[in-house]
């Protein structure tokens, strides 16, 4: 497992149908990715959010299957080796990785499926999967970040130095995406989002 090399996604297009879209949205851990997501799929409901699987032990109100899916280190290799996943990466000292079969099967129906991940998974996609569509979610400054993270109150002060030292150089790598939104004012970014999502009122 020392590897994350992407494996093309396949997806079984229904006849007659045209095929979904594939977004991802990365951005340094504690910018508000996931308060975004889970507004937007409020208002959204026909979009599909990939749930993904990660070795880190679970936050209290973490719901297996929900949230993520949490797993051993050796079971998370065997769904490497096996090739059940679409991109995986460490951070900070887990790794996490995106089933497969799921977001095969909702860009197969026609949906816009949805992957919340880290910068390295976010270039393996673009490698595999050019036609991804690539959001960098952006903090207001590196003070409010670090101020974000502490505020949630769900990480060690380990986990927390981890993560800051790891935004900056996600951060530094935002060029490479498609749109950059900065999650200074909730609303405003949400609807920056959507409006990168659905620029023609397209709704699928
Ligand atoms: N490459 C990759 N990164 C992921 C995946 N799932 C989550 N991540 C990223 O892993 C990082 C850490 O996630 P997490 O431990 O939940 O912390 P949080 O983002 O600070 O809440 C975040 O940047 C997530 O976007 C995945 O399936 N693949
Ligand atoms: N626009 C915002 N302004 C202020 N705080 C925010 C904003 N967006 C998110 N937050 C807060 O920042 C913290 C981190 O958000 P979270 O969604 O967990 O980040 P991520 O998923 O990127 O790690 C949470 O406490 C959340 O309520």
């Amino acid at each position: 497992m020392t590897t994350g090399l992407p494996t093309q996604i396949s997806p079984t297009v229904i006849p007659g149908s045209k095929a979904g879209r594939l977004i991802v949205l990365t951005g340094p851990s504690g910018v508000g990715k996931g308060t975004l997501m889970q507004l937007l799929l409020q208002r959204h409901p026909q979009l599909y959010l990939s749930i993904s699987v990660t070795t880190r032990s679970p936050r209290p109100g973490e719901i297996h299957g929900k949230h993520y899916y949490f797993a051993s280190r050796e079971e998370f290799r065997q769904m490497v080796d096996r090739g059940e996943l679409l991109e995986w990466a460490e951070f900070a000292g887990n790794c996490y990785g995106t089933p497969r079969q799921p977001v095969a099967e909702k860009i197969g129906e026609g949906k816009t499926a949805i992957l919340e991940i880290e910068l390295e998974g976010a270039r393996q996609i673009r490698a595999s999967f050019p036609e991804v569509l690539r959001i960098f979610i952006l903090p207001p400054s590196m003070e409010e970040l670090e101020q974000r993270l502490r505020s949630r109150g769900q990480d060690s002060e380990e986990a927390i130095a981890r993560r800051l030292r790891r935004a900056q150089a996600e951060i530094n790598a935002a060029g490479e995406f498609d749109y950059k939104v900065i999650n200074d004012n909730r609303e405003a970014a949400l609807q920056e989002i959507e409006a990168i999502l659905f620029p023609d009122s397209r709704q699928d």
